[in-house]
């Protein structure tokens, strides 16, 4: 008898933030007093039946002791690589074992707190019997310029973004195909800045999703305040 796939989380938490100009790196900065990293998983594990929840962190964090996280044991940790795409890939290596290459795993970046159960639902619901799987995006909103490569950016071109989406988190993928994916574009040198890039570049056309463009990214020192009101609003 076939069982049906499970769903595994994995939550990459081992940036250090450089663009955030904080000593501490972003995950561990504090809204309404939890650490973002908090934020961010509590409403993930509390809104969807994950069978189990991998967090990828620095081997030079020394914050993770002092998270609510720690003490849920519905979450384990390993040890992130030196960009997003090694962290994510030690974490599904870390996952053998326990998780079956056909189940689903969903990646989503630690520092989007603002993720909205509906976005949530809605992805695993749309993509559960898609053959490749996708990712939550939003269309893009404002007219795109592209800079030419002085040292004082210019104008060089208006993109047409009539077919343009900014990517998300999660991003959902079958843990097999993505973990082939991440080794062959890493083993490749690859561009790899999601997960949906990878599996495009293993050939893929995974599926776009819309969700909410307040699904932010916390990034620049500006996003924790927006962070903070889109929060208190959902
Ligand atoms: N080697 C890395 C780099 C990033 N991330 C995680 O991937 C998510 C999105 O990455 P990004 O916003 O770029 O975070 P940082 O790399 O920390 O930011 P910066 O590029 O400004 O240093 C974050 O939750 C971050 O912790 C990770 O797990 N491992
Ligand atoms: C995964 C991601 O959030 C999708 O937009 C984005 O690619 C992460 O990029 P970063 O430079 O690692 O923040």
């Amino acid at each position: 008898m076939t069982t049906s796939p499970k769903y595994w989380l994995i939550v990459p938490a081992a940036g250090i933030g450089k663009r955030m100009q904080s000593d501490v790196p972003k995950q561990y900065l504090k809204l309404d007093n939890r650490f973002i990293l908090d934020i961010t998983l509590s409403r993930l594990l509390d809104h969807a039946d994950f069978s189990g929840c991998m967090v990828p962190l620095s081997a030079q964090d020394q914050w993770w002791p002092d998270s609510a996280a720690a003490g849920d044991d519905r979450v384990q940790t390993c040890t992130g690589g030196s960009e997003r795409a090694d962290s994510v890939l030690s974490a599904l290596h870390a996952l053998e074992g326990q998780a079956d290459e056909n189940d689903w795993v969903l990646v989503h970046d630690a520092a989007r707190p603002c993720i909205h159960p509906d976005d949530l639902a809605n992805l695993i619901d749309t993509l559960s019997s898609h053959p490749v799987g996708g990712l939550l995006a939003t269309p893009v909103a404002d007219t795109l310029k592209q800079a030419g490569g002085g040292a004082i950016p210019e104008v060089e071109a208006t993109v047409d973004r009539s077919r343009l989406w900014r990517a998300l988190t999660p991003q959902m993928f079958r843990i097999g195909a993505l973990k082939m994916a991440l080794e062959n574009s890493l083993a490749e040198r690859q561009p790899i800045t999601d997960e949906s890039s990878a599996m495009e570049f293993s050939g893929n056309m995974p599926v776009l999703v819309e969700g909410r463009p307040d699904n932010l990214k916390i990034t620049v020192p500006a996003d924790l305040a927006l962070a903070g009101f889109v929060l208190s609003r959902l």
